[in-house]
């Protein structure tokens, strides 16, 4: 298996960022495929993308199999909140390893959320999906979304070898249709693609990222 590059590296910071300002559109405007109220906040911000994520989604629908489709859960995140999901994390991680020196606790937590100065959710270039049926129902992908690496015993992991060969299918149909249309996977999380953001800058070799955090306006 190949090494997983966590947000944490350093190597993920140090990639140049040239915002290309693009909009954070709202997708229930665009009504493209069922939106999710778990995430949802007072202001709507958890739905937004960037336009360039958006569209490629767009795309990855007809990549489906018929009957098939994708369930946005969550996309923009404001800066403040991701520090807060980072710090309250981080906190917890501390607590129950009280041994951890504060690098392996920063590390540990960006296995399931990224540190704030690099978030891709901030930029809006990151967004939690999973796959729904014709009926609503959502199809099995081993976890539910969100499932963290200590709740779910590495199960949240993509390549995870402890989901059944049904989950796997689903979410090798997820990964096929996303990676076709050039978004990239946090190998952590089966459920966290981006497109444009600095993780996404390094998977693909493109040297800088076209989306930095911001905020909604
Ligand atoms: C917290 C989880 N839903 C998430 O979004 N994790 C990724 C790694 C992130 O914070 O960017
Ligand atoms: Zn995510």
């Amino acid at each position: 298996m190949t090494e997983i590059i966590l947000m944490s590296d350093p190597k993920i910071a140090a990639i140049p960022v040239r915002d290309c300002d693009e909009p954070l559109l709202d997708v229930r405007r665009h009504d493209p495929f069922p939106v999710d109220t778990r995430e949802q906040d007072d202001s709507g911000a958890f739905a937004h993308l960037r336009e360039g994520v958006l569209s490629r989604l767009i795309d990855a629908r007809k990549l489906l199999p018929d009957g098939i489709r994708l369930l946005f859960i969550e996309g923009y995140r404001p800066p403040a909140l991701q520090r807060f999901y980072f710090e309250r994390y981080a906190e917890r991680l501390r607590n129950d390893n009280p041994g951890w020196s504060s690098e392996q606790v920063r590390a540990a937590a960006s296995r399931f959320v990224s540190p704030p100065e690099i978030a891709p959710h901030s930029a809006g270039a990151a967004v939690d999906l999973t796959l729904v049926a014709a009926d609503g129902k959502e199809l099995d992908m081993g976890t539910p979304v969100d499932a963290s690496p200590e709740a779910s015993e590495g199960a949240c992991y993509t390549a995870a070898r402890n989901i059944d060969s049904e989950a796997r299918g689903n979410r090798q149909m997820l990964a096929e249709a996303l990676t076709e249309v050039g978004l990239v996977n946090y190998p952590t999380e089966w459920w966290h693609w981006s497109y444009g953001d600095r993780y996404w800058a390094l998977a693909t070799g493109t040297g800088h990222a076209i989306y930095g955090p911001r905020e909604l306006d």
